[in-house]
């Protein structure tokens, strides 16, 4: 039998067969499937990159569908597939000699959200669709659909791409998400003194004296509804910069000074500590300049936002380290500071309880006292917040759970982001775009 393209009409008696079920659209094979909404025939929708049929037939234009009822062969020109058909179907794909010349452009993004095709109703096909998290690199293949574009997650290093939703229909979808939620109380970064950059440095503070705020926090989850992906291109620090900003957060107590200056004391040449700025007030036993620059928090994000934070924090030549509260990082993320961020992670409850035996803790309180049950438990909440909220914006993430070991990952990082590329916002090269 000699069988006929669907959309060129040429014909060819070769053709490889590759059957599915109706119910599945042929993930496997490397196509979707969709109905014409007016005559109800099934056509072939998409062809999924480095999927069977464009590795073997390269061939967007020979796809072939017929229907075969419970194993008979049908002549397709006569027996449109149907949105009610059932078994069997018979797909000939028909190699072509002259490849098309893809004229997509390759983008990657960082996914600003997460996303679960199995959970989404609208996908055209769920088995066909690459689920990723916050942070996830993607190679975006194919935007030729408004709605569904192709990409391959890099960390998988498999060659077959699948669906994920175009940025607009992400950010539709989030919308949608954001407003069907109800109004819930839920642990937020809203202190009752309107101040979130009280009680920790850089890292996180939820506290009995904090009070609710809701699902639906303009702050939090609104903002990342701005653009679910963002375009990131391969940097390397040019040779002639001679340091490369590492900003170290986490929640307080989690031991992000005693890291720092570890890493200072093993090598005072090449790391470099400002003193940081902070919108806490002052500890008993703290002095001005010397543990912290005490700044209101008006003044701090003024500092960030205008960038008078970089020259703040590079009036000491070498601004390796600075430490900030999470909320600060997005303002952070310039152009001008290129920061590589690293996230120091607590370790469980138990690990903890074990390595932070003769540790002390400094409250506003007491200079030095051991950890208690409480304090661990915040540091872990805080340290799950701060992660939900901004692993996105995390180079590299660090659990400390023994000195010694957090130290040597710690000094891989740094080497890792002075000498190898890393993936940045594209608007860190091309500045003039930066709105
Ligand atoms: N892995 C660890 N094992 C044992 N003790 C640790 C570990 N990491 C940190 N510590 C100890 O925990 C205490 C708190 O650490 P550190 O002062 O560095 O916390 P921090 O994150 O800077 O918080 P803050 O800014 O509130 O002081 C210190 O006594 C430190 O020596």
């Amino acid at each position: 039998m000699a069988y006929s393209c669907l959309l060129c009409r040429s014909h060819t008696p070769n053709a490889v067969t590759v059957k599915s079920s109706v119910c599945h659209p042929f993930p496997s094979q490397g196509a979707t499937i969709k109905r014409n909404e007016v005559t109800g025939d099934i056509v072939v929708a998409r062809i999924i990159h480095g999927g069977l049929a464009d590795r073997s037939g390269k061939a967007v234009h020979v796809w072939h569908v017929p229907v075969i009822p419970s194993g008979m062969d049908v002549n397709p020109s006569v027996s449109p597939l149907k949105a009610q058909s059932q078994g069997t179907i018979v797909f000939k794909l028909i190699p072509i000699s002259d490849c098309p010349v893809s004229s997509q452009t390759m983008l990657y993004v960082r996914a600003m959200a997460s996303y679960c095709p199995q959970q989404d109703p609208a996908i055209p096909c769920a088995d066909a669709g690459v689920p990723f998290r916050k942070g996830d690199i993607l190679e975006v293949v194919d935007q030729t659909d408004m709605l569904w574009w192709q990409a391959r997650k890099l960390s998988d290093h498999s060659t077959c791409a699948g669906l994920i939703p175009s940025s607009n229909l992400l950010r539709r979808k989030q919308r949608e998400f954001w407003w069907s939620q109800p109004l819930q109380p839920h642990t937020c970064m809203k202190s009752s003194k309107d101040d979130e950059f009280n009680g920790f440095n850089r890292g996180v503070y939820i506290g009995s004296n904090h009070q609710p705020c809701y699902v639906r926090c303009p702050a939090s989850c609104y903002s990342a509804m701005a653009s679910p992906y963002e375009e990131v291109v391969r940097y390397q620090r040019h040779p002639e910069d001679r340091y490369r900003l590492i900003v170290l957060m986490g929640p307080s107590g989690v031991g992000v000074n005693e890291l720092r200056r570890r890493l200072i004391e093993i090598n005072p040449q090449m790391f470099q500590g400002p003193v940081p700025h902070t919108t806490r007030p002052p500890k008993s036993y703290e002095e001005v300049g010397r543990e912290y620059h005490f700044v209101p928090r008006e003044t701090f994000e003024q500092m960030v936002y205008n960038h008078r934070g970089h020259a703040a924090m590079t009036s000491l030549a070498a601004p390796t380290s600075i430490c900030l509260p999470p909320q600060v990082i997005q303002g952070m993320r310039t152009h001008e500071l290129k920061p590589y961020i690293i996230f120091i992670k607590p370790p469980s409850i138990s690990q903890m309880r074990q390595t932070r035996r003769s540790a002390r803790i400094v409250t506003e309180y007491y200079t030095h006292r051991p950890f208690k049950e409480e304090d661990l438990q915040e540091m872990e909440e805080a340290a799950r917040w701060t992660e939900s909220q901004y692993c996105q914006f995390f180079d590299h993430v660090i659990v400390n759970e023994t000195l010694q070991d957090a130290c040597v990952h710690l000094l891989t990082a740094v080497r890792r982001a002075q000498d190898e590329p890393q993936w940045v916002p594209a608007s860190w090269l091309r500045p003039e775009s930066q709105s």
